[in-house]
């Protein structure tokens, strides 16, 4: 059996997720995989940080934190190193990079995923900055370390949408890319349409763990562009930035205009689409009125979809979660996975 050591950096929604399905499933992952997850370090900005080389009961660090609202009074032999010390000093196989998205400059996550990587730790992330903005960079410096990095939460949280596109259809070569990709502005536009107000919508979308820490990045369509971006680049080798999104978010949409659609027989969706063409590329998020039997009419709350256009195959759809605790905690594992296959 191989124990993997992590350090998790960023203990919100998904790193509560993540700990969660480590406690759950501990007996699945050693008995069907051989691994062994520990988690010896945490390290979070505001609910304190803790490392015990022996690793955490999972369960204690969740137990905790319901109570005291931060890991503050866990029991650890040592605490309160910043991120930079817990990647340094935690001697952990996998940094865990689950702090907030920043897509302007990817920071601090980059330079903590850099940190790891050139101290030979492998990364798994769900952070969508360093992957839209530094992923060749950090591609190559995982490559001369002899690490891997895994980033499939990064688009449709746990479903494997990264991982089907780069193992499995690259061959096929995909030429279009186009899809639900956004979990909250999902959720918020099909409330609306059963008679929710936004702010309302929006509330809870936050409260299910779906929002980023700011929401501005959902609901203006940044955080749909950063995935038409990451999937642009990774499965269509271009060369995208933000700026090459053409880009428009849900928040000018009114309960007005959704009952507008209702009786077109139609729904409003945020649609994210990067095409290949002869001359060169087209990406766009925006929000566009799809009819009842549009395929995605009926992809409702959190749940994405997207379909790869490839030349062999033609279209593959794939649906599933795009966004939530648990769901997006369980693409670490698939990292994890990946990352032992590759490694053995
Ligand atoms: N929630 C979701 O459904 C999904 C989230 N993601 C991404 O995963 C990451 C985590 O998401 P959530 O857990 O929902 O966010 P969150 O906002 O619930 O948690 C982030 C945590 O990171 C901590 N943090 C921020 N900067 C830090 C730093 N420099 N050092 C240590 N801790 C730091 C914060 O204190 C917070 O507790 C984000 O980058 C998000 O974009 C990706 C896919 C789905
Ligand atoms: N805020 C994002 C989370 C996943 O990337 C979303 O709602 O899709």
């Amino acid at each position: 059996m191989k124990t993997y050591k992590l350090a998790i950096i960023g203990f919100g929604n998904v790193g509560q997720g993540l700990t969660k399905i480590i406690s759950d499933k501990k007996n699945l992952l050693i008995a069907k995989f051989g691994i062994n997850l520990s988690i010896v370090a945490v390290c979070d900005l505001y609910k304190g940080s803790i490392y015990n080389s022996n690793g955490f009961d999972p369960e204690t660090l969740l137990s905790d934190l319901e109570k005291n609202g931060d890991l503050k009074s866990t029991l650890a032999p040592i605490t309160g190193w910043n991120a930079t010390e817990t990647i340094d000093n935690s001697g952990a196989d996998i940094l865990v990079e689950l702090a907030f998205t920043d897509l302007q400059t990817g920071e601090p996550a980059v330079s903590h995923i850099r940190q790891a990587l050139n101290n030979g730790m492998h990364v798994s992330m769900t952070n969508k900055g360093p992957v839209a903005l530094h992923f060749p960079e950090l591609r190559k410096l995982a490559l001369s370390k002899n690490v891997q990095i895994g980033i499939e939460g990064t688009v449709m949280s746990g479903t494997p949408s990264i991982n089907l596109g780069n193992e499995m259809l690259l061959a096929a070569g995909i030429t279009k890319v186009q899809g639900i990709l956004n979990g909250t502005t999902n959720y918020i536009l099909g409330e609306m349409s059963s008679g929710s107000k936004y702010k309302d919508a929006l509330k809870q979308a936050q409260e299910l763990g779906y929002a980023e820490a700011d929401p501005t990045g959902d609901v203006e369509g940044y955080d749909a562009a950063a995935k038409v971006v990451i999937l642009g680049n990774l499965l269509m080798d271009l060369s995208l930035t933000l700026d090459d999104v053409d880009r428009q978010g849900i928040s000018h949409i009114t309960n007005a205009d959704i009952a507008d659609a209702t009786s077109l027989n139609k729904h409003w969706k945020l649609i994210g689409t990067v095409e290949k063409h002869s001359d060169g590329f087209s990406a766009s998020v925006k929000p566009e009125m799809v009819s009842s039997e549009h395929p995605l009419a009926s992809i409702k709350g959190a749940t994405n979809a997207i379909t790869y256009t490839t030349e062999l195959l033609g279209d593959i759809t794939l649906i599933g979660p795009g966004a939530g605790r648990l769901e997006t905690g369980y693409a670490v594992i698939e990292d994890i996975l990946l990352i032992h296959k590759k490694s053995t």
